[in-house]
């Protein structure tokens, strides 16, 4: 009798990550139960409580880092009067056709916008608020839900066109020179959240052609998708006086002369999270960093007829220890899962750091730890299992952000030629050439190499080893970046 030779059918794999990026993405947030985009409105989606918990915990990093740096929450209302809308002639033609508007509501005597970004809706308070030096820096930001007609394709997380999660900070200042320390300060808040979430960026000063509308100039943050993209996860714009000046906002100098103020605003959204499940998942599934993990460490018994006793006592107190310790813990207990099963499962609901406790390792005083960043297993002492799992955590979080940082560098090459541009951005990622600055030769290499531009770096790290280089596209241009 020939032994059947049983194979289980290799489960369809879901999606491979790095293969078919947007279906693994769309896969991931539904199968963990993180989101719903089965919504009926193109562009707006549901954040399910999976989802609302890692939001939270972003959400209040992000609350943190701006209250203690003197910004204060506020929260505009959702309307903006066109008139307010329509005063800054480039934020206007930016945004003309990106807006929603009201088209009915009571008599619907006054043409109302969703606010797409609040500039126009905080200038008319600005004005009201702001009278003196005194009051200067002004330092206000919400989180709130802006909407945007979008008219690329909308994508679940990434291009909405409800932003549920729009963080929007506006600030006012007595001078260029302070609202340019602004920008730096705006720019270290950003470093420490996406550092926070593990998260690798690339910093550049957007070209002139694609600034924010009615921008001196606009900061931006990118960071490298699995498929080879670059997605903005973060804006910081200097907005010198051409907000102030057209809604009037001015303050007295202490000299008492009437100076404009200057403004910047800088936001952030909900791409940060798919930014993150982008960047650490993996074909088994999310891989939360444990700072904004909802459950930071999943405790699995293994039950032995006759042991669950002693078990499910070092289980308890196990949960307690860490519990008390402001640890984030689940305990899977559930009778009708197979330990087997349970690994997979919170392994794909990207828990952090799993504790198996069996007989054995009662016996012993151990514990069994098992990593989801490495997926590496091994025994630990029960002694001190709050420490030990607190330092794994943060070795976990540091881990996480270097393995992206690794990935973000292999994905930034140096090109001197159109060639080798070419073949770099072929295989995905940003590719640096030579520019004179010239905005021309800049929008002819973007041509050239049918790529967008980034911008020019602003990494304290970029290298300035550009002497002797020619413009990629106008060659008789000396290159200045
Ligand atoms: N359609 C969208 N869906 C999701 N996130 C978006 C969308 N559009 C922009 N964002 C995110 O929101 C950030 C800020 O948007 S922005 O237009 O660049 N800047 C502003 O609106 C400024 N008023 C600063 S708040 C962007 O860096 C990007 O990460």
């Amino acid at each position: 009798m020939a032994k059947l030779q049983l194979i289980k059918p290799r489960e369809k794999r879901p999606r491979e990550k790095w293969r078919n990026f947007t279906d693994w993405f769309n896969w991931i947030i539904m199968e963990t139960e993180v989101y719903d985009f089965r919504y009926p409105v193109k562009g707006a989606y549901v954040w399910r409580p999976y989802g609302m918990r890692i939001r939270r915990l972003v959400e209040s990093y992000v609350r943190l880092v701006h209250d203690e740096t003197g910004h204060q929450e506020v929260l505009f209302p959702v309307f903006i009067p066109y008139e307010f809308f329509s005063k800054e002639s480039e934020h206007i033609r930016g945004f003309e056709n990106e807006v929603f508007w009201v088209s009915k509501g009571g008599t619907g005597e006054e043409r109302l916008v969703l606010r797409p970004t609040s500039e126009t809706a905080m200038m008319p308070m600005f004005k009201l608020w702001i009278k003196d030096h005194t009051d200067l820096p002004f330092k206000v930001y919400q989180i709130v839900s802006v909407f945007r007609a979008e008219t690329k394709a909308t994508r679940p997380m990434i291009r909405l066109r409800e932003i549920s999660m729009f963080k929007e900070a506006h600030t006012a200042h007595a001078n260029r020179e302070d609202a340019e320390r602004q920008i730096k300060e705006a720019m270290e808040i950003y470093k420490k959240i996406f550092d926070y979430l593990s998260i690798p960026y690339l910093i550049s000063q957007r070209p002139e052609w694609d600034k924010f509308a009615g921008a001196v100039y606009t900061i931006a943050f990118d960071t490298v998708m699995p498929d080879g993209k670059t997605m903005q996860i973060g804006t910081v714009h200097y907005l010198g006086t051409n907000f102030s000046r057209v809604f009037d906002v001015r303050y007295l100098t202490p000299s008492g002369d009437w100076e404009y103020v200057h403004t910047t605003s800088y936001g952030i959204s909900e791409r940060v999270i798919a930014a993150m499940i982008a960047v650490h998942g993996d074909d088994k599934g999310l891989a939360l960093p444990p700072n904004v993990a909802p459950i930071q460490v999943v405790i699995v018994p293994i039950m032995y007829k006759g042991t669950e006793e002693a078990i499910m006592r070092e289980v308890k107190s196990i949960t307690e220890e860490l519990t008390n310790a402001g640890i984030r813990v689940k305990v899977d207990d559930r009778t009708d899962k197979t330990p087997g099963w349970k690994y997979n499962y919170w392994e794909m609901m990207g828990v952090p750091l799993r504790i198996e406790i069996g007989p054995k390792d009662v016996e012993n005083r151990q514990v069994v730890l098992a990593r989801r960043d490495t997926m590496e297993k091994f025994v630990a002492p029960r002694e001190g299992i709050v420490d030990t799992v607190k330092e794994l955590l943060n070795v976990i979080n540091d881990n996480m952000r270097s393995m992206a940082w690794e990935f973000l560098r292999s994905m930034t090459t140096k090109a001197t030629t159109v060639d080798e541009a070419r073949k770099r951005l072929d295989s995905g990622g940003v590719v640096e050439v030579p520019w004179s600055g010239d905005n021309d030769c800049g929008m002819a290499i973007q041509q050239l190499l049918d790529a967008d531009a980034l911008g020019v770096p602003m990494d304290e790290d970029a290298s300035k080893d550009i002497s002797g280089l020619r413009d990629l596209a106008c060659s008789d241009k000396q290159a200045n970046y």
